[in-house]
């Protein structure tokens, strides 16, 4: 591994055993550093003793500097259960270990491990920053990049079926056109997109699986169908949630057994494919409700994936607005965004999510004249946010709604500027997915300021 992996320890038993490692691990190839500040947003391991009980919060204050991908290492003795490994799990680590020591055998069989295990996570963050994906799958919260991570998971290290779940226009589709770009270097086939709302069960057999010339009445050649032409590729059944009863049976023996009869022919077909679905319904509530059969839903369902609505990762909207101006304006897509439609565009509800954004910046780049920013005019009026006190700016009518109420409660200023702040924090924070350096930028404060809140509020509600 040429770069050195960040390495951290919170307190004395950790500290020791990370010095063992870090004399043990160029033995094992492994390159770690100490470093006081981390050199770059990727996999880094972090050494503490789970029995101190300082060490919760500090793993989670570390875990929300950025890195995603920690892997901590427990020394020290830890309930024999487990069962406070959720809970560091919980606080933003990646996975987690328990070894004992600093024994020099003992530290170079964790180096060994660990440079398996760093070396997977580098690998995985490797295609998530590669030119495939930031190009084509926009977005950087952790909602997002971790249902990516999981997706590319599954289609490097595995062949078991992909269930890609979320509600429409989440980037399902989008997803498996990613499984097949993952998973194309090796097997060469193509990407067979089966769209199942339009199955029917008396027609669609020649579509799934072929039929042979003369097999009906207009049947003049023999025809390849989507299991044949997925061969070595991958078969996508999109909206599977969709198909009827006697589909579900007919597709159940063909997934399972990865071969099938043409229509009109008795002879077996073998087909060698991926088998990615994808559905916007709760199937596992069909199978206990009884609208979907439960043995085809264990077929699909290897690794379910959930993709998240864009209400969930509203820091994503201005990148993906970005991103379709760029596609919509060519070579003009880097246009700033005037900060009122910016607002507009990352507050408003997008029950249609990224495709109604989409749509929305397909629109606005029809009134893009080709020069300057984007501004609130291009935005078509039903899209406008309409406001009672047409005199006052938008924001200082939100306040003073609030406000008002706050009188009426008799709330003191004091109680009303310490509600407020709380409020803001709480926006920023989330906004930029619990970074207290990214929170503390948009509220043009310092970190330590920010922190010293957070602990003022918490400390006020514990009370
Ligand atoms: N992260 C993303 N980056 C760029 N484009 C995206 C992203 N997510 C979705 N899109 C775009 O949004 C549109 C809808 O995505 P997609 O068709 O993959 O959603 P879906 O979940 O399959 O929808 P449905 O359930 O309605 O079929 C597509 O044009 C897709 O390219």
């Amino acid at each position: 591994m040429a770069r050195a992996i960040w390495a951290k320890a919170i307190g004395r038993e950790p500290e020791a055993m990370l010095k063992r490692l870090l004399a043990e691990a160029p033995l094992c190839g492994l390159s770690l550093d100490v470093l006081s500040e981390p050199v770059e947003d990727s996999a880094a391991l972090l050494v503490f003793d789970p029995d101190d009980p300082g060490s919760l919060t500090a793993v989670q204050d570390v875990c929300r500097e950025g890195r995603r991908q920690i892997l901590g290492i427990a020394a020290g003795r830890a309930a024999e259960d487990g069962s406070a490994d959720w809970r560091f799990l919980q606080a933003g680590l990646t996975d987690i270990w328990h070894a004992k020591g600093p024994s020099a055998d003992l530290a170079a069989d964790l180096c060994r491990r660990i440079k398996m295990r760093l070396e997977r996570m580098t690998q995985l963050d490797a295609v998530l920053k590669s030119e495939r994906v930031t190009r084509n799958l926009v977005g950087s919260s952790g909602v997002w990049t971790d249902a990516l991570r999981r997706v590319a998971e599954a289609a490097l290290f595995g062949t078991l079926p992909i269930l890609l779940t979320g509600e429409s226009g989440t980037g399902k589709e989008l997803c498996a056109r990613f499984v097949k770009s993952l998973s194309g270097d090796r097997s060469g086939g193509d990407l067979i997109t089966v769209d199942c709302t339009t199955l029917n069960p008396e027609l669609s057999g020649s579509e799934l699986f072929g039929h042979d010339r003369g097999a009906f009445t207009g049947a003049v050649g023999m025809r390849r169908g989507a299991f044949a032409l997925a061969n070595r590729g991958v078969l996508f059944l999109d909206e599977i949630g969709e198909l009827d009863r006697l589909l579900q049976v007919q597709l159940l023996r063909a997934i399972q057994e990865k071969r099938f009869k043409r229509v009109g022919s008795n002879e077996w077909v073998q087909s060698d494919f991926r088998l990615v679905c994808a559905t916007n319904r709760d199937l596992a509530q069909e199978v206990a409700d009884g609208s979907f059969r439960a043995d085809l839903y264990h077929r699909i369902a290897g690794c379910t994936i959930r993709l998240p609505p864009l209400r969930d990762r509203r820091g994503d909207v201005l990148p993906l607005a970005r991103h379709f101006l760029a596609a919509c304006l060519g070579e003009e897509g880097a246009v700033e965004i005037e900060p009122s439609v910016a607002t507009l565009l990352t507050e408003r509800e997008y029950p249609g999510n990224v495709r109604e954004l989409q749509q929305i910046v397909q629109r606005l780049a029809l009134r893009y004249p080709g020069a300057g920013p984007v501004t609130p005019g291009m935005v078509p009026a039903e899209l406008r946010p309409t406001h009672d006190c047409a005199t006052e700016a938008p924001e200082a009518c939100e306040f003073a709604r609030a406000a008002d109420g706050a009188l009426a409660a008799h709330m003191s200023l004091k109680d009303i500027a310490r509600e407020a702040t709380d409020a803001a924090v709480r926006l920023a924070l989330s906004r930029c997915d619990g970074n207290v350096s990214a929170a503390a930028k948009l509220l043009s404060v310092t970190p330590r300021a920010l922190q010293l809140r957070q602990a003022q509020q918490s400390g006020s509600e514990s009370h």
